[in-house]
């Protein structure tokens, strides 16, 4: 297994061993015991999987607000996806940063995201499946997010008129989350 740390701290690429042979190939691409040997934390106990139609669909920017936030340890299974996180850790220098990276079905790259950033990702193909465990279940009451294409933000994205959900279509500004914050630290 390769781990490689981004930019922003917290962050961390995951190559899994591969094994071939002329059947193919196999992997473990998840082993609790040597994620956590690794460093990375999250015990995880939902998976997710979705399938995007086309290429240039766009999910996110979403994040679960405490005490439901989750890590999320993201892959690809079908297709290729530019997977982003954000920084909304409150004491993080590195608040409202931003990482990008592609994950791929074939580069089988996997994506660790601590509790504290928004994610999302723009399909590179179509027919996109991606899989991601969180460890923290679904709480629609708790969930949020932050516009995709947010000036202050900046994201970098690679397609320009994306397919999006109208829901993600009204997510709010940084500046917006920033100040709700700001609000539930004052509470
Ligand atoms: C996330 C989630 C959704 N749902 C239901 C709720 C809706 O009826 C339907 C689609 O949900 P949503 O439009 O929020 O799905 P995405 O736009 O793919 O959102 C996800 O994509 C971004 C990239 C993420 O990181 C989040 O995990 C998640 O928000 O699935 C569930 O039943 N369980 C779940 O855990």
């Amino acid at each position: 297994m390769k781990i490689e740390t981004l930019s922003i701290e917290g962050l961390c690429v995951i190559e899994p061993a591969l094994h071939l042979d002329a059947r193919g190939f196999f992997m473990e691409s998840y082993h609790a015991d040597k994620w956590q040997e690794a460093g990375m934390t999250g015990r995880f106990i939902q998976d997710n999987h979705s399938y995007s139609e086309r290429a240039g669909t766009l999910r996110g920017l979403h994040f679960q607000s405490e005490p439901y936030a989750q890590t999320k340890l993201v892959r690809v299974i079908s297709g290729a996806i530019y997977d982003v996180a954000v920084d909304l850790r409150p004491d993080s220098r590195t608040y409202g940063k931003w990482e990008g990276i592609v994950l791929s079905a074939q580069n089988r790259k996997q994506l660790l995201i601590p509790k504290g950033f928004a994610h999302g990702f723009c399909t590179l193909s179509d027919h996109t499946e991606v899989l991601y465990k969180v460890d923290a279940y679904y709480a629609p009451e708790s969930d949020s997010g932050i516009l995709w294409n947010d000036e202050e933000l900046g994201i970098d994205w690679p397609c320009t008129n994306p397919i999006l959900s109208s829901k993600d279509q009204q997510l709010p500004p940084l500046s917006q989350v920033k100040q709700a914050a700001r609000k539930e630290c004052k509470v």
